[in-house]
């Protein structure tokens, strides 16, 4: 069922939502936002909320809930990742799929926000019932989304392998004249069912070029310098590996399973390979130390790299910080309190709508491509991340210069000005 959220004051519990709702409402404040445009994007276009059925491989039947929220599409389709982990509920989808409505605003991309996903532990399931549970998800979610509708992404837990199955249930719906027509009803997708070159990497290729232009404005040498990085996936992975490259030492990782530490650094290619050969864990990785996990974020290092959930920086452990840069490779690492905390003692943020938006970037080149029946080199994907980045990183310093305000209220202005636009433009229907 699609519900519209009360357009009255919603109810704002603590957390990821209430932060987003504090990041908005303090630009909306600053630039004066309209007040009829702020009742519009204050609150979520729609939500869906299903329960499903699934066989397990043991034969028993279980319930799984999932969500899709999507936020607002004055710009384009709706647009955003799912997420398949325990703390998936409706205030972390609406939260998520706010900041999608302002990454890809920010980034000019003809799109809009949404995001979802399914509340369950990936790891206690085997592979075929993954398969099932995403099969009927896709089902259950039916046309809510589509390929000028709404789009997922894999995010947390889900990759291409997933948003395969999508695809395919997805298209299996259709009338067999209509299927190719569809292959852009997700982004993500493994080359060999329409994906893009450069993908996989962009969202972390990304969050390394924001760090490199960050540092070219700070006239700062990457080379030699210390990182650390929370979450080991995808966007970490990758944000770690280009770091390396450019000569950088990655002396700290923490994941779901614990932290590991070595200051004369860590391999990134083989601390990949040990992971993979142990179910995604970082543990027990013999060129590094077990260290605590509250020892983490405030180890000696110059930046920090959180890329896992949300709310992972807050003012019990802002204080102890070290690094001079946090780059927020996940969506809201970083809350409110700890923020205020950190431009305190003069520590750089680059906004995660800034931050990770090469993601989001990367899926609108593989929307294009499956949408025009082109096939593109990844040199062109790459030259093409960082040309569009390298702008919206330009704009975001910019204002932030001519407004002196931080770097996330420069970004949340940005976005939030083209959306203001719009609705000016367009007016209000009927
Ligand atoms: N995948 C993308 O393209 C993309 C794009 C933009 C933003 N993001 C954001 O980046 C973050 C990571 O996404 P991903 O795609 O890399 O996910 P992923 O599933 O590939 O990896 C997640 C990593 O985080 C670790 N992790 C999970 N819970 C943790 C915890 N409590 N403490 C420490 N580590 C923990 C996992 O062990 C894993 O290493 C999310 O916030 C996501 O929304 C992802």
């Amino acid at each position: 069922m699609i519900t519209k959220t009360p357009k009255n004051k919603r109810q704002q519990k603590q957390g990821m939502l209430d932060n987003v709702m504090r990041q908005f409402n303090h630009a909306a404040d600053i630039i004066g936002l309209n007040a009829n445009i702020r009742k519009i994007l204050e609150v979520t276009n729609n939500e869906l909320v299903v329960h499903f059925p699934v066989r397990m491989d043991n034969g028993e039947v279980e319930v799984f809930t999932g969500y899709r929220v999507q936020h607002n599409n004055a710009l384009g389709p709706y647009k955003g990742g799912l997420r398949y982990h325990p703390t998936v509920d409706i205030d972390a989808a609406r939260a998520l799929a706010m900041w999608m409505t302002w990454k890809t605003s920010l980034a000019g991309l003809p799109y809009g926000g949404a995001k979802g996903g399914i509340q369950l532990l990936p790891s206690k399931y085997s592979q075929s019932e993954l398969e099932r549970i995403t099969r009927r998800f896709t089902y259950a979610l039916g046309d809510n989304i589509g390929p000028e509708l709404d789009i997922p992404a894999p995010d947390v837990n889900t990759n291409p392998q997933v948003m395969a199955w999508i695809l395919d249930t997805y298209m299996s719906t259709k009338s067999p004249n209509e299927r190719s027509k569809n292959m852009h009803v997700v982004t993500g997708k493994p080359l060999g069912v329409g994906g893009s070159e450069g993908r996989d990497r962009a969202t972390g290729y990304g969050v390394f070029l924001s760090i490199r232009f960050w540092a070219e404005n700070k006239k700062v040498d990457l080379k030699g310098k210390k990182f650390i990085v929370q979450g080991f996936g995808n966007v970490g992975y990758w944000t770690a590996y280009f770091l390396e490259k450019e000569g950088a030492i990655l002396t700290a990782v923490q994941d779901a399973f614990g932290s590991i530490y070595n200051e004369d650094g860590i391999s990134v290619e083989k601390l990949l390979e040990y992971s993979q050969a142990n179910k995604g864990s970082i543990l027990g990785f013999a060129d590094a130390q077990a260290i605590e996990n509250k020892d983490f974020f405030g180890l000696d290092c110059d930046i920090c790299v959180p890329a896992a959930l949300g709310n992972q920086i807050t003012a019990e452990n802002a204080s102890s910080i070290k690094a001079y840069l946090i780059a927020e490779g996940a969506n809201g690492p970083t809350d409110v309190e700890a923020e205020k905390i950190l431009l305190k003692k003069g520590i750089d943020i680059i906004p995660d709508i800034l931050c990770n938006s090469g993601g989001v970037i990367g899926s609108y080149y593989e929307w294009l491509q499956n949408r025009n029946g082109e096939i593109w080199h990844l040199e062109e994907v790459m030259e093409k991340l960082e040309k569009k980045l390298r702008g919206s990183f330009s704009k975001v310093l910019k204002t932030s210069k001519e407004r002196g305000v931080d770097m996330r209220s420069a970004a949340f202005i940005i976005a939030i000005e083209r959306l203001e636009q719009a609705y000016e433009q367009r007016g209000i229907f009927p």
